[in-house]
């Protein structure tokens, strides 16, 4: 039983500077993970080595027993420095990941998916833009569009409803949930997608948005030598009802908690 994603002891060095020591993490398929902690403390830099994009200067990433060796398919990413292609309009941009990865779908069905997508993520109406004629957002919901469309095995999200307001992020984070719980009321959808569930690793800064989304929170410590200080269950049933979630005990005691973790036992103050 080695875990679907295992992360084991990794380190990772800039130069000089270790920004991530001896991180290690089991995550089992199904699970949504988020990782929090303090602005630099090193969450983008674990979750890029998930996605293949950097090299962990020690230790071990495995996913379904193998280990890493760069991007893959099998990877949905959505990195706020991983960007969409200029020269492609919105639905290009969709519509070329997954032609990339589903070769056996017919054009129909493609454009069918990037569709469907575009929709989800309310980017159906800008589709012949292109990424320098929309906002922060819409690149942002671009984005997650295109890793939702090649249907990964595990989505590896940073921050990725940052740049939205309040209501357009609580839709999608339902829709994420849905997404990630494979329930689509489109026939379509359920056909493709078949009925498992994804594994989702997400960082954010947003305590709320972690308890709503999370089966765990790992909390990091602060860099340098940055690594997991503690990993919260979360524990509330699913599905999460976004109103009952907020008055439920569990929820505020949850919250409390991650305070302290992140203002005391992991303040900034004890590393300064
Ligand atoms: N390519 C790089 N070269 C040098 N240092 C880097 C590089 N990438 C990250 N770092 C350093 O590693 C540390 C962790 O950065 P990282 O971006 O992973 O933090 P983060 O927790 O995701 O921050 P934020 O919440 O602000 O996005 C920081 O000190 C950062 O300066």
């Amino acid at each position: 039983m080695g875990g679907y994603l295992l992360l084991s002891e990794v380190s990772k060095r800039f130069g000089s500077y270790v920004a991530v020591e001896k991180f290690s993490l089991r995550v089992e398929q199904g699970e949504v993970v988020s990782l929090i902690g303090h602005s630099g403390c090193g969450k983008s830099t674990v979750l890029s080595m998930v996605a293949g994009l950097s090299r962990p200067t020690s230790g071990r990433i495995t996913l379904e027993g193998r280990e890493l060796d760069g991007p893959g398919p099998d990877r949905g990413v959505v990195f706020q420095n991983y960007s969409l292609l200029p020269w492609l309009t919105v639905y290009q941009n969709v519509y070329e990941a997954v032609d990339s990865v589903h070769r056996d779908l017919t054009a129909e069905d493609k454009a069918r998916v990037a569709e469907k997508f575009l929709r989800i993520v309310r980017m159906w109406e800008h589709r012949y833009k292109r990424p320098g004629e929309v906002s922060g957002g819409m690149k942002q919901r671009t984005a997650l569009a295109r890793a939702l469309a090649i249907n990964p095995k595990l989505l590896l999200l940073d921050e990725p409803f940052g740049a939205l307001d309040a209501l357009t992020r609580t839709t999608l984070q339902d829709q994420l949930l849905n997404i990630w719980n494979a329930a689509f009321e489109d026939a379509f959808l359920r056909a493709l997608w078949g009925e498992e569930q994804k594994t989702i690793l997400l960082v954010t800064h947003d305590i709320d948005e972690a308890i709503y989304l999370s089966d765990r929170i790992v909390v990091m410590t602060n860099g340098p030598r940055a690594t997991v200080g503690e990993v919260v269950e979360v524990g509330l049933e699913r599905p999460r009802d976004r109103k009952r979630v907020l008055e439920h005990r569990t929820y505020v005691e949850l919250k409390e908690y991650l305070l302290y973790l992140l203002t005391e036992k992991y303040g900034r103050q004890e590393v300064a």
